[in-house]
């Protein structure tokens, strides 16, 4: 087991933003995150990444208790690596030297770094706009520049919150197959995404939030066919549609 997340609860106030989830990530799987707005699901990256502490439960991570680690780059050098939701990359930097930055989580000998950088770079497709400024990407490469940075520092496990929003099917549809050569390469991924059809398309399972708590977990297949997941997210805003 990669990851074990259990009995997770976070509180903000009167809020049990997360409430009791448990939840195992098996290495090599790519593990899906779904729920409405506000179920908690970005606050689970958040807990796992060390971003917040949480309130109670217990996170382990390849056997090692890391509930209580609070600096996300020390679980970034662990192997722990994540995405955000709203991209921002350093836009007077040129692409390269974001990506350099992400490397040098693990890195500290530039050329080392610079090498590392390139390498992400022509594997995620964006080498031949590593000179330009970061701020003059369309908003599909700034994703994969967000992609390519949590990369160059070579997670065991990457957290993906959304990477896929705000683009056009044909960026969508671009996306998908990069996810899956990231997850051949060998890393685990554990991704939060609206877009039904890309989840149900990447995911070998998936876990569903509703409200901080754990409704259901299963296959694409068995997660379609829940009815309380039907009732409380994809029946709602016709997602399957
Ligand atoms: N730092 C914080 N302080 C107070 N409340 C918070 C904080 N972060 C999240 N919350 C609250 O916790 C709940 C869960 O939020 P979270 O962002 O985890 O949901 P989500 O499932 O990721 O939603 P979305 O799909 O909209 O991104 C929400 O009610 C949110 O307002």
């Amino acid at each position: 087991m990669l990851l074990q997340v259990d009995r997770l609860t976070k509180h903000f106030g009167g809020l049990a933003a997360v409430n009791r989830v448990s939840f195992n990530i098996h290495e090599g799987e790519i593990l899906g995150l779904i729920g409405p707005n506000g179920a908690g699901k970005t606050t689970i990256f958040n807990l796992i990444s060390g971003v917040h502490p949480p309130t109670s439960g217990t996170i382990k991570f390849q056997g090692n208790d890391i509930t209580r680690v609070k600096l996300p780059s020390k679980l970034c050098k662990q192997g722990i690596g994540r995405t955000f939701q709203v991209v921002k990359p350093f836009g007077n930097m040129t692409v390269l030297e974001n990506v350099m930055v992400g490397a040098f989580n693990r890195l500290n000998h530039l050329g080392q770094a610079r090498e590392q950088a390139l390498e992400t770079l022509e594997f995620v497709g964006l080498d031949h706009r590593r000179d330009i400024l970061a701020k003059s990407l369309t908003i599909g490469d700034r994703k994969r520049l967000e992609l390519a940075r949590a990369l160059a520092a070579k997670p065991k496990v990457l957290l993906l919150d959304e990477v896929m929003a705000g683009l056009n099917p044909t960026e969508v549809a671009g996306v998908l197959p990069l996810i899956r050569k990231i997850r051949d390469n060998g890393i685990t991924i554990f991704m939060i995404e609206h877009i039904m059809a890309a989840i149900m398309n990447l995911s070998h399972r998936i876990v569903v939030l509703h409200h901080g708590e754990k409704i259901a977990e299963g296959t694409p297949e068995e997660i379609t066919k829940d009815k309380k997941v039907i009732e409380a997210y994809l029946g709602e805003e016709s997602y399957l549609a």
